[in-house]
Parts: C-alpha cells; sequence; structure tokens
C-alpha cells in the first residue's frame, strides 16, 4: 500500500445539488464473489465493487482454485474451480474477507493461511475459528484465536449443528452460512450470548443463499439452518452501496442542498428503509422511489436519540452529523465497533472532541452535545468511515485536515475526487 495522503476536507460554500452513482455494494459484492466461487456453474457480476477490501476477496479465492476475471469494471466473471491449498490469503484489513473465505479454505483441498495488516491481528476472529473446529476442520491458529492462522483443508467438511457466541460480529454467522451449503450436513448455526448486531446483513446474506439456490431457514431468532447442496451460478445485479452513500446524504442534510443515489432498488437488500428513518429524525427529508433514495435537508441538523446496533457501520457519519446538530444526541447499542477497522467509539470521541465538539463516550456509543466546532487535525486511523466522518465535518468548519484520506480506498477508491466534486459544485 502507498503511504498515508493528507487531505483538507472541502467546506462548502453552497448547498450541496448532486446525483451521485456510487459504486457497489461491498458487502453484497463479497457475499457474490463467495457464492459464485462455490456454485456448480460460472456466474457474473454486475457493476461489483472495485476496491481493496473486494480486490482481497476475490485474490483470496483465485488463490484457491477460484476462476476470477474481474478485468471489466462493471461485469466480473467468475468460473468456480476446485478449490486446493497451498495458498495464502491476504485479508488486508477486511471482516469480510477475514471471516468468510476461512470457511470456503476448510473445503480446498490442502493448507490455507490467513494474515493482514497489523489491525487485522486484533479484529475479533476466535469464535468462528472455534466453531469452524466443532463443525470439523482444522485450524492453526495465534494463541489469541485470531491472525495469523492457517486452516488446513481436508476437501470437505463434515458440518452439522454448532453453538457461537456472534455479538462481537455478525459475519461470523455469515461467514459460517455462506459456505455451509458445501458443508456435507449443511448447517445449523445457533448464537448465545448479547445481541448479534447487523441484523439487516444477516438477512442479505439469507437472501443471497437463496437466491442461488440454497435452502435457508432464518424464521427463528438466533438460529440458522442451511441445508446441504448444490449452490447455481448466476448473474448478480449489485445495487450501489448504502454505507458509502452515507457521507453524501449528510451532505445534503448539513448544507440545506440535496442528494440523490440513483440505482437502489425499493426491494433493497440494504436497509434503506432505517436509513431514511434516522435522516429524517436528524432534519432530513428522504424518499424512496424506483428512481434511488433523495434526501433534501434545510442545513439545520437535529440531535437523534438511536439504537444503532442494526446499521452500526453508520456510526462515524451519524456521529458527524450529531456532532453539527443543535441538540444533544445518544448513539447506543454499538459496543462491537470497538473491533471494527479501529476502535470507533474511541476513535470519534477523540477526533471530534479535538476540533471542539462535546462528546461522552459510553461503553456502547457516545453521547453528543452542541458546541462550536473548530478546524484541526483528524486522526483517520486506517478506517475509510472515520475519513467519511471527518468529511462530514468539513462540509460546515473549515480546515477539518485528516491525517490520511487513502484509507477511503477500502471501500471506494475514488472517494476524495468524488467527494471534492459534489461539494465544490462541479460533479
Ligand atoms: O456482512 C457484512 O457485509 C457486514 C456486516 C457488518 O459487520 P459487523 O456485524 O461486524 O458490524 C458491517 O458492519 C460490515 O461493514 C459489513
Ligand atoms: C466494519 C466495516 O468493515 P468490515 O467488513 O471490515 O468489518 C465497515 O465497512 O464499516
Amino acid at each position: 500500500m502507498a503511504g498515508p495522503v493528507s487531505w483538507v476536507a472541502p467546506t462548502a460554500g453552497t448547498p450541496v445539488r448532486a446525483e451521485v452513482r456510487l459504486p457497489g455494494s461491498k458487502s453484497m459484492t463479497a457475499r457474490a464473489l463467495v457464492l459464485s466461487a462455490l456454485a456448480a456453474g460460472p456466474s457474473t457480476l454486475r457493476y461489483p465493487l472495485r476496491a481493496r477490501d473486494t480486490e482481497l476477496m476475490a485474490a483470496g479465492l483465485a488463490g484457491m482454485g477460484a476462476g476470477v476475471d474481474s478485468g471489466d469494471d462493471r461485469l466480473w466473471a467468475v468460473r468456480p474451480g476446485p478449490l486446493a491449498g497451498p495458498a495464502h490469503v491476504d485479508v488486508g484489513l477486511s471482516g469480510t474477507v477475514m471471516r468468510f473465505v476461512p470457511p470456503v479454505a476448510g473445503l480446498a483441498d490442502g493448507p490455507v493461511s490467513f494474515d493482514g495488516d497489523p489491525r487485522a491481528r486484533q479484529r475479533p476472529l476466535g469464535p468462528i475459528v472455534e466453531a469452524l473446529r466443532a463443525l470439523g476442520v482444522r485450524i492453526d491458529s495465534a494463541p489469541s484465536g485470531g491472525l495469523p492462522l492457517t486452516v488446513h483443508g481436508a476437501g470437505g467438511v463434515t458440518g452439522g449443528e454448532v453453538t457461537i457466541d456472534a455479538s462481537a460480529s455478525s459475519q461470523f454467522v455469515s461467514g459460517l452460512l455462506l459456505a455451509a451449503a458445501a458443508f456435507d450436513k449443511g448447517i445449523v448455526v445457533r448464537h448465545v450470548g448479547p445481541p448479534v448486531p447487523s441484523a439487516p446483513h444477516l438477512r442479505m446474506t439469507a437472501r443471497m443463499l437463496r437466491a442461488a439456490g440454497a435452502t435457508v431457514d432464518d424464521a427463528t431468532p438466533d438460529v440458522w439452518t442451511v441445508e446441504p447442496g448444490a449452490l447455481a451460478g448466476r448473474d448478480w445485479d449489485i445495487e450501489p452501496d448504502l454505507s458509502g452513500a452515507v457521507p453524501f446524504l449528510a451532505a445534503a442534510l448539513v448544507t440545506g442542498g440535496r442528494v440523490t443515489v440513483p440505482g437502489l432498488p425499493r426491494e433493497s437488500l440494504q436497509p434503506g428503509d432505517r436509513l431514511c428513518e434516522l435522516l429524517t429524525a436528524m432534519g432530513g427529508e428522504c424518499v424512496l422511489t424506483d428512481k434511488g433514495l433523495t434526501v433534501t435537508g434545510t442545513g439545520v441538523v437535529h440531535g437523534l436519540n438511536a439504537d444503532l446496533s442494526d446499521v452500526s457501520e453508520l456510526t462515524p457519519t451519524i456521529a458527524a452529523l450529531a456532532a453539527l446538530a443543535d441538540s444533544p444526541s445518544r448513539l447506543t447499542g454499538v459496543e462491537h465497533i470497538r473491533g471494527h477497522e479501529t476502535d470507533r467509539i474511541a476513535a470519534l470521541a477523540r477526533e471530534l472532541i479535538a476540533l471542539g465538539a462535546d462528546v461522552t463516550e459510553l461503553r456502547d456509543g457516545l453521547e453528543v452535545r452542541p458546541a462550536r466546532l473548530h478546524g484541526g487535525e483528524f486522526e483517520t486511523y486506517q478506517d475509510h468511515r472515520m475519513a467519511h466522518a471527518a468529511a462530514v465535518v468539513g462540509l460546515a468548519v473549515p480546515d477539518v485536515r485528516l491525517s490520511d484520506v487513502s484509507c477511503t480506498s477500502k471501500t471506494m477508491p475514488e472517494f476524495p475526487e468524488l467527494w471534492a466534486s459534489i461539494v465544490e459544485g462541479t460533479h
């Protein structure tokens, strides 16, 4: 990776009015790649996300023998092949790669090693490693239970019933389910522990598995069943990335403008309705039609009291909006984001306070009260969504200086240019 790129967030002189075509959903691209690599026939991904996380996912699967042709930005082709080690998977800082690929590696014939960025070694992984062991997969892991690790694939996985505490990440459950149709006995996953976050991502997993022909039962809370059986190759239409859209939609709120993200289907696999609910509560008008999602703002942002556990990856941008709001906010239910790309609760509190915000760090979230903000250094901690948060504050506060904006390449390499173009009205 290239070195850090410092960046001064552009301040909006006029209301932001734009239609912003955003790249494909990271979560859908990751799932489509895994399901396609395990399918009986070829697949395509239309409008996938090309970014660090999804390129690492493609490379990890290709290293085990899947044919992934990502030469065309608009259409990636996946030809499943026999999966085999020895292979090495670089997970980067990607939660989806580090949780979705080890179960696939259990199906490969031979050893597959995994490692990633220094921070990836600190992200929670132990519960899915333990679950895979209980399902019959041999794994050598670091003493912490996480990276670096080697999955000794035996060409198949017995599967069956397994209990897991997935409160640290929904991706533990998604990772097990995505590979489970190829397990001899399929899988029954039971979660025991504090609530599993990110429910919409679990629904996305179930819906995409069904779209590939799997029989999935997710009707009982905290229990998921996937029957063994062949997955079909298919053409996947990848939706625009809603999580990546949020800072752009937030720009409408902050500047009293209007931003449309076209291409989001009404029956989206992503939680558009929930996002609308949150942005409406913060003072925007949000309309979700067949044409896409449009947010109109007044330039006045209201505080928000919300449990964000189902949409926790939106916390950084929501916290940035809260710092610009005219009333207090209390954002809760997101303790597990301390295990995201950085400890997002601590990082948001520290960096927003450095810009003059009045913030209290809670165990599971943040309280933010109105205060007069000023410019200053904003550390991004290799976290794309910290960069989004800083960019949103920078709309209204001159001279917000990000230590590094290149971290946005994790999910949207074009972020700095696209952001500058919509803020400066050249889009
Ligand atoms: O399955 C997925 O694609 C994701 C699930 C969520 O993970 P957590 O449940 O770990 O928050 C989310 O935050 C992440 O960005 C993507
Ligand atoms: C938490 C996130 O990513 P990951 O898939 O690496 O967990 C995120 O994108 O906000």
